[in-house]
């Protein structure tokens, strides 16, 4: 029997972002390994026309929990949807809600983040940093709370480049920072931004790390634990392989080059492509919270759930893979032959930028436009370039994270629960997984049927072939134009001619003589 499954039996669980990517794969792992949990609350808001409710349907009718209503037929009994928005002072919960979570609350699992990396720092730092802070004051009034569990991220300190598991300060405390949003305008807000992040590339990264000062800060007597996960990936094993509902991390950039939009990357092939699957990171978070619940350790202990130094995978290795599984289960309707490259620096990026993103672009709205059609492409390729952009400084680095306690918490597991809570990364096989990725997101993300593959097959042949034309075109172009201004460029165009010609003529003598 596991022990941490039966930890979680019986247990009253808070879980915030559970409609994002991670929140999705905690509750279906809490669901289908711990069915007699007592309930588990998720703080969701109304978003994009659907009730809170409505949201929760949609989230139980999904693929993702097709197992879990197997095993537990009655999850939608289970599951507590409380109206609230992070954004808001006492989250808009109603005061009966919030009577109800303070009193019954046996865990908190606190996931809800804005993820984006330019985000306006006021937005980032309200629900990264202030929204960590009232759930913490929330925490410290449960008195059945314990474990509180922090989803934080290992590149919260990106701006080192070795890491341990430890909380490095900000120069400026959270307080200040919390206080200063309320009454800076945002002009000012925009202008200081650059000095307060300093070397981080964003305001995700940085409002990540005053959060974490905040859960220090704020810890009071609680069990409180943080994880930080590296880029989180689709899944690895569980509930299926390649499962991801996305664009975030590399998601969208490997749909970009499957369509042949994304034809290279500035990216150091060598550089460690820490990638961490989903249900790794959720086997991690729901092992600490049993640890830090039962062991209850001394001080606040930080969990780093990343891969590259216990199974290295580097971008080069990455992308050769995504590009190998194109070939065999490509995606439809693509815009160009997937053929995406890193470039190691930023002449030659903006070289390839300008020669296969952007110009392709406006051949192709040209085209939209003579034969009557809305250009798009542009638009497209520019919000991809800006996203490329924003990821670069991901790609073109290496980081080395310290696992301790991640390796002493594995070490602390009975053998049972280090099969069913398994995050142990050395496991993993890369070109395995980046291959179901890739096919989860054909199947999850782009709904693309499997028996559309012949088709998608012949429009990449077709798209080869108007390459080739086209080339031969441009090339022949180009030839005329330089003959007719070059005496040179003639001198060596009748050599060439004059060659072929002797060397056919050559052919016809000698076959006539063997005859
Ligand atoms: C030697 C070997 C040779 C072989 C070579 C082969 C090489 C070839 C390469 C092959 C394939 C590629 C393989 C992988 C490449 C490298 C990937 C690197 C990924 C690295 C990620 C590192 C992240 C690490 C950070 C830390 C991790 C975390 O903690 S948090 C999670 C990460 N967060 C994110 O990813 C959020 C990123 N998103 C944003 O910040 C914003 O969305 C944005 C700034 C990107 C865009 O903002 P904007 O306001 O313009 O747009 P938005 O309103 O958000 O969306 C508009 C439309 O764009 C779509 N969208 C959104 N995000 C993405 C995205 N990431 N990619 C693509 N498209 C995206 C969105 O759906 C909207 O579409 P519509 O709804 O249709 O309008
Ligand atoms: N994805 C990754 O690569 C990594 C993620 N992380 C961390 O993991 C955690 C989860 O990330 P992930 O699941 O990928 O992120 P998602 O963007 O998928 O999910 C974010 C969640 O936060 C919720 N949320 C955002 N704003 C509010 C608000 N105002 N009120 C209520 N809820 C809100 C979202 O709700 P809604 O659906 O309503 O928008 C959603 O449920 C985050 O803390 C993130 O920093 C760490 C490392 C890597």
């Amino acid at each position: 029997m596991s022990m941490i499954a039966a930890f979680y039996s019986g247990k009253s669980i808070l879980i915030t972002g559970a409609t994002g990517f991670m929140g999705k794969v905690l509750m279906e792992k809490l669901f289908r390994t711990s069915p007699d949990l007592k309930v588990i609350y998720i703080l969701v808001r109304p978003k994009a026309g659907q009730t809170t409710q409505q949201r929760v349907f949609q989230i139980l009718n999904s693929k993702l929990f097709e197992k879990v209503k197997e095993i537990c037929p009655n999850v939608h009994e289970k599951i507590r949807a409380i109206y609230a928005d992070l954004n808001q002072n006492d989250f808009a919960i109603s005061k009966e809600d919030m009577q109800e979570l303070l009193s019954c609350t046996n865990i908190v699992f606190h996931c809800a983040a804005t993820v984006r990396f330019d985000d306006h720092l006021r937005h980032a730092v309200q629900l990264n940093v202030t929204a960590t802070q009232q759930l913490l004051i929330m925490a410290s009034q449960m008195p059945k709370l314990e474990a509180f569990i922090h989803i934080s991220t290992a590149f919260s300190n990106c701006n080192l480049t070795h890491i341990d598991e430890v909380i490095y300060p900000c120069p400026v405390e959270p307080k200040k920072i919390i206080d200063s949003m309320e009454w800076l305008d945002d002009a000012i807000i925009d202008e200081i931004t650059p000095k307060l992040i300093g070397d981080r590339p964003n305001t995700y990264t940085y409002t990540k790390a005053l959060g974490e000062m905040v859960v220090q800060q704020e810890s009071r007597n609680l069990n409180i634990a943080i994880i930080r996960p590296s880029i989180v990936g689709a899944t690895w094993q569980e509930p299926f392989p390649g499962w991801v509902d996305n664009l975030n991390g590399p998601s969208g950039l490997i749909i970009a080059a499957g369509k042949g939009f994304l034809r290279s990357i500035r990216g150091a092939p060598m550089a460690v492509a820490d990638l961490i699957p989903v249900d790794t990171v959720v086997n991690l978070t729901l092992a600490v919270g049993w640890y830090t619940a039962v062991h209850r350790p001394k001080s606040t202990l930080i969990y780093h759930c990343t891969s590259g130094n216990l199974n290295p995978c580097n971008w080069g290795k990455m992308g050769f893979q995504v590009l190998a599984t194109f070939e065999k289960v490509p995606f439809e309707r693509a815009f160009r032959r997937p053929n995406a490259d890193f470039t190691a620096n930023t002449i030659t990026s903006q070289y390839w930028n300008a020669v296969s993103h952007r110009a392709p672009a406006i051949i192709y709205d040209f085209y939209l436009r003579l034969t009557g059609r809305k250009p798009r492409m542009t638009k497209i390729m520019n919000r991809l370039l800006k996203t490329v952009s924003m990821i670069e400084y991901f790609v073109n680095r290496s980081w080395e994270w310290s696992t301790y306690n991640t390796e002493m918490l594995m070490s602390e597991l009975s053998p049972e629960d280090q099969r069913v809570f398994n995050f142990d990364v050395r496991q993993l096989n890369w070109l395995e997984y980046i291959e179901n990725y890739v096919l989860g997101i054909k199947k999850y993300l782009l709904k693309e049927d499997m028996a559309g593959i012949p088709e998608a097959k012949q429009h990449l042949k077709r798209l080869r072939n108007i390459h080739y034309l086209f080339n031969t075109a441009l090339f022949l172009i180009a030839w005329r134009l330089l003959i007719a201004r070059s005496q040179m460029a003639r001198n060596v165009w009748f050599f060439i001619v004059s060659f072929c010609y002797k060397f056919l003529s050559y052919f016809r003598a000698s076959s006539t003589l063997k005859v």
